[in-house]
């Protein structure tokens, strides 16, 4: 049974025409999923969309925690992040911490159109699948022990 899944979908300003483009061809799938995004891509996505997004505050405002900080409480699927790869950003850090803090909580992540289009259209996005949770038990001991 299909069951929605709880994207993030986050966009630098370079990258935002390629990310609203690459929601375009998915609109039909992306409206049944429960959306979250940074303010400024969020508004956008809703045109595009014409469908609710949960928009947090922009990136460079805390955007990006915010987003994190979802992920810490098990509260996303999935991220698609078309970060700019040939822009400093003045949030570098906080885009820095989000990237890692996917890949600490093996959240899907694509950073990338080639690979949004992987996660999108892999059978497991339609399926009732779940990446596996980290196991922590080992990193929490050694500190406790420590
Ligand atoms: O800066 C961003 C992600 O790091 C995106 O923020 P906006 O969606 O507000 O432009």
């Amino acid at each position: 049974m299909p069951t929605t899944k709880r994207i993030a979908l986050v966009a630098h300003d370079n990258m935002k025409p390629a990310l609203l483009a690459w929601i375009d061809t998915h609109k039909a799938h992306l409206r049944d999923q429960q959306l979250f995004a940074t303010g400024t891509t969020g508004k956008l996505i809703t045109k595009t969309l014409n469908s609710p997004v949960h928009c947090f505050e922009s990136g460079p405002l805390g955007g990006d925690q915010q987003i994190g900080a979802l992920i810490c409480e098990g509260g996303l699927d999935m991220m698609i992040f078309f970060w700019d790869p040939l822009e400093a950003q003045p949030h570098d850090p906080d885009v820095k911490a989000l990237l890692r803090l996917a890949a600490v909580w093996n959240i899907p992540m694509a950073c990338n159109e080639a690979t949004a289009d992987y996660l999108i259209k892999s059978p497991l996005f339609s399926e009732n699948y779940s990446p596996k949770a980290p196991d922590f038990s080992v990193y929490r001991a050694r500190k406790v022990g420590a």
